[in-house]
């Protein structure tokens, strides 16, 4: 089995970031929505001249204006832009058309969500399919129930779409999310500590993923 696809979202400082570098994550995430993580494009752009990194770089939005959206692609180079909003499909479809990267849909599980994956399928290259929580976009550390993870993954498969799981993954779950064989898994609360990157907590989130890749082999 491959290595599923991972992603370490909510970078808020430059220690953070050389946290998520050092790790075996294929995307970095930094959020520039309301948010205790909310960051600040000229200082992301600082961190980003600090480190050698390859990771692709994700800038994940809520309901944002274009000129928001304009303002961060200024002065970060982003690969993938995540709508974790209600953005409707025109909108995504307009900021594709000057954004040279990827485009993700984040959705929230509930009993309609294969139906908004179908809805905004033409217009995304990927989905993050998270928890919903009142009153909160996303972030919460907050799981949905995993039963529906194959669902998602066979609609994506057959729609050609990348797939993460996010919402509530840490070290003590993620086996069991990874039993499911997730294309993708995106974290953000699992691997803080006190508000910060843990190193400690992406290396047994490592583990895990590395125990998954060998036995699955
Ligand atoms: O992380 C945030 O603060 C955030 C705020 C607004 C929208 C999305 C946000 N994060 C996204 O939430 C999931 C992971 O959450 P967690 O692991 O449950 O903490 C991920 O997609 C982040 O990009």
């Amino acid at each position: 089995m491959n290595k599923p696809i991972i992603k370490f979202c909510g970078v808020q400082s430059l220690n953070d970031l050389k946290v998520v570098c050092h790790s075996l994550a294929d995307y970095i995430g930094f959020i520039f929505a309301e948010s205790k993580r909310k960051v600040d494009p000229l200082l992301v752009a600082e961190w980003l001249k600090e480190v050698d990194t390859t990771k692709k770089v994700v800038a994940v939005f809520v309901n944002p204006i274009d000129e928001e959206i304009e303002n961060v692609l200024k002065h970060v180079p982003v690969d993938v832009i995540q709508f974790h909003g209600n953005e409707t499909i025109d909108q995504i479809r307009r900021i594709g058309h000057s954004f040279d990267g990827q485009l993700w849909k984040a959705l929230h599980h509930h009993d309609k969500t294969i139906d908004e994956m179908e809805h905004y399928h033409s217009v995304i290259d990927g989905f993050v399919i998270d928890s919903r929580t009142k009153g909160q976009w996303g972030g919460t550390g907050v799981r949905f129930d995993w039963d529906a993870v194959p669902k998602y993954i066979d609609l994506t498969n057959r729609l050609k779409k990348l797939c993460l799981i996010a919402g509530g993954v840490n070290e003590k779950n993620i086996s069991e999310l990874l039993s499911l064989h997730p294309q993708g898994i995106d974290l953000s609360s699992g691997i803080e500590k006190d508000q910060k990157k843990s190193s400690e907590k992406v290396n047994k989130i490592e583990e895990r993923v590395l125990q998954y890749v060998n036995i699955s082999r």
